[in-house]
């Protein structure tokens, strides 16, 4: 995949199964949410070929889209809508009934905690409230795939124990799900297959533990500091202080 004549991705290579929590980590701008935009019909220009569901996505049928929850990292929420009438509309849009989607809506708001403001406007929300509305979004229609840019952005201490413990219950249930994260511990934790992209590539396929035996270094974040080449953090952060006190 290129934009214009710069290369971002370049021989990516991967099957991914039911049931797995795939970390899909890499620095600022090495084409996480490019591969995340590819997969779900939003860019097309690609070279090779995705699969989802056994179908090349690229044949023209639109079904596989139904099966599949995204949360993307910056969302336009319709701020002039109320939750009940924003949850509602994007349940009609992945095929439940509007009266589906708000029984159901509803219920999830309340087991986050937002059932006093679900006929507010999101307006109205803190950035925790609306991060808590798009992940209820994504799951209105109970996907088979979900893609998860930063999902716990935002969230309380609490919150964040709740989603983590969805996500692991859904994966139980077969549903794969691509956590797209920088927040390197809660990767560590909650995948059970961690891909490393790099310059275009993946440089790091496997669970964290046997990333771990092959870099033996001990935390993703030194694995990842180790896999993408970087060490002088301490000097970046002297010389960025050093430039800040100049007057
Ligand atoms: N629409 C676009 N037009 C041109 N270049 C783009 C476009 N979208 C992304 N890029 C470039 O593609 C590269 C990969 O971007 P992408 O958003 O996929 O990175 P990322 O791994 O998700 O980064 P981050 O961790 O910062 O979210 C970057 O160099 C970016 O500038």
């Amino acid at each position: 995949m290129s934009y214009g004549s710069k290369p971002i991705l370049q021989g990516i290579d991967l099957d991914v199964y039911e049931g797995q929590i795939i970390g899909y980590i890499g620095p600022n701008g090495a084409g996480k949410s490019t591969t995340v935009k590819i997969m779900l019909g939003l860019i097309e220009g690609y070279q090779g070929e995705v699969h989802i569901f056994g179908r090349d996505i690229a044949d023209g049928d639109m079904e596989y889209k139904r099966r599949i929850g995204y949360v993307p990292e910056v969302a336009e929420l319709y701020d002039s809508l109320t939750a009940q009438e924003y949850l509602s509309f994007v349940g009609e849009l992945y095929g439940l009934t509007q009266r589906k989607a708000d029984h159901k809506a509803r219920r999830l708001m309340a087991k986050f905690g937002l059932e006093e403001v679900y006929f507010d406007r999101i307006s109205s929300f803190s950035k925790g409230m609306r991060q808590k509305v798009l992940l209820i979004s994504s799951l209105l229609h109970n996907p088979d795939i979900l893609f998860l840019d930063e999902p716990l952005s935002g969230l309380d201490a609490n919150s964040v124990m709740i989603v983590k413990e969805i996500l692991s219950a859904l994966a139980a249930e077969g549903k794969t799900i691509f956590y797209s994260s920088h927040i390197m511990d809660v990767v560590e934790k909650i995948s059970s297959r961690i891909l490393l992209l790099n310059g275009g590539q993946i440089v790091a396929d496997g669970s964290f533990e046997e990333l771990r035996e092959q870099s033996h270094e001990r935390s993703l974040e030194q694995i990842f500091n180790d896999l993408t080449g970087f060490h002088e953090y301490k000097d970046v952060a002297a010389s960025f202080v050093s430039i800040v006190q100049e007057v």
